[in-house]
């Protein structure tokens, strides 16, 4: 006789027990503690020390918990029960030092290389876009360089801010140079506004980014976008990093950078869901900086975001 293996430990069921009831953990999922293992770890980083202009990010993590308690466990577009597909955890926060992003980022790398040890897959969500970089690492460590699809209104390619290498506009540059990402498949969607000057582009593009603008998003939409990404990615280990301010201020007022002309919150899903099958192998959901949120606009569809890259996680993990 084989003694049966439990299935995952899946969230509160809220048909009995209030979705507003509680403390707030990501989907109202088990903590690691509880579950003992994860397959996929939800991680939040309370940590803004990067920013450039509105700070606030370092409440992310708690405010796109609470706006998680809405989630359902089925994924119609993608088929998917993913809290019952894998074991399914909130990690709870990466605590690091305000003061001091150096050791900051240090923490991150640490600390998720250590849950990436134990055979999880992290989604990060909260803090600010400097958290990019420590993830990369970390990811690099485990699967070598990465395909990197980054989703956001910005480059973050700078090379230093008042001569900081390690800030929320220059994660991808430092990145690059360390070698963590696999240059033939850099990808920026949902870029817009105006830059320092053109230097930026050429920079950026030297680095080996393509770039689809929100413009192109609009006028090529979801379908071509997905096309080109998939291309561009093809079965590289992939890494997703989404800027909520990606999203046009009407979708995510609630960041700490915020230019006009942006993508909706349906064109960002739907881009996501055309990833299904790709060898995703984690991501982050930055910039949300909840002071500057409206009805929990951003932290909503942040906590929409990150759902679905847990999704993909998910379908590919129950598929292999
Ligand atoms: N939101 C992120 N990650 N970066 C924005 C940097 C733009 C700036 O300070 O000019
Ligand atoms: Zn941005
Ligand atoms: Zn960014």
């Amino acid at each position: 006789m084989f003694a049966s293996v439990p299935g995952p430990i899946g969230p509160i069921d809220s048909s009995v027990v209030p979705r507003f009831a509680g403390i707030a953990t990501f989907a109202r999922l088990p903590r690691l503690d509880e579950a003992g293992r994860a397959d996929i770890a939800v991680v939040g980083i309370p940590f803004d020390s990067g920013v450039s202009y509105r700070p606030g990010a370092r409440f992310a993590p708690a405010a796109i918990r609470e706006a998680s308690r809405l989630l359902r466990p089925y994924h119609p577009v993608l088929d998917v029960s993913p809290f019952a597909a894998v074991q399914v955890v909130d990690a709870g926060d990466i605590a690091v030092n305000p003061f001091n992003i150096d050791e900051a980022i240090e923490t991150v790398r640490t600390e998720a290389g250590l849950l990436m040890n134990t055979g999880a897959q992290v989604v990060t969500v909260g803090g600010d876009h400097t958290l990019a970089l420590p993830l990369l690492r970390a990811v690099a460590d485990r699967h070598g360089p990465v395909a990197l699809l980054h989703f956001d209104a910005h480059l973050d390619t700078w090379d230093t801010y008042f001569g900081q290498p390690y800030t929320h506009g220059t994660p991808f540059r430092r990145a690059v140079e360390e070698g963590l990402l696999d240059t033939e498949a850099l990808s920026h969607v949902g870029t817009r506004g105006p830059l320092y000057g053109k230097a930026d582009l050429d920079e950026d593009g030297r680095l080996g980014f393509g770039i689809i603008t929100s413009a192109d998003v609009m006028r090529r939409g979801v379908d071509e976008t997905v096309d080109a990404l998939r291309q561009r990615i093809g079965d590289r280990p992939l890494y997703v990093s989404i800027d909520i301010d990606v999203l046009d201020p009407a979708h995510a007022p609630g960041t700490g950078t915020p230019e006009a002309g942006g993508m909706t919150s349906r064109e960002l899903l739907e881009i996501l869901r055309g990833l299904r099958g790709l060898n995703l192998v984690g991501g982050d959901v930055v910039e949300v900086a909840p002071a500057y949120d409206h009805a929990d606009i951003t932290s909503v569809a942040a906590a929409h975001v990150a759902y679905d890259l847990i999704s993909l996680l998910a379908l590919r993990a129950a598929s292999a």
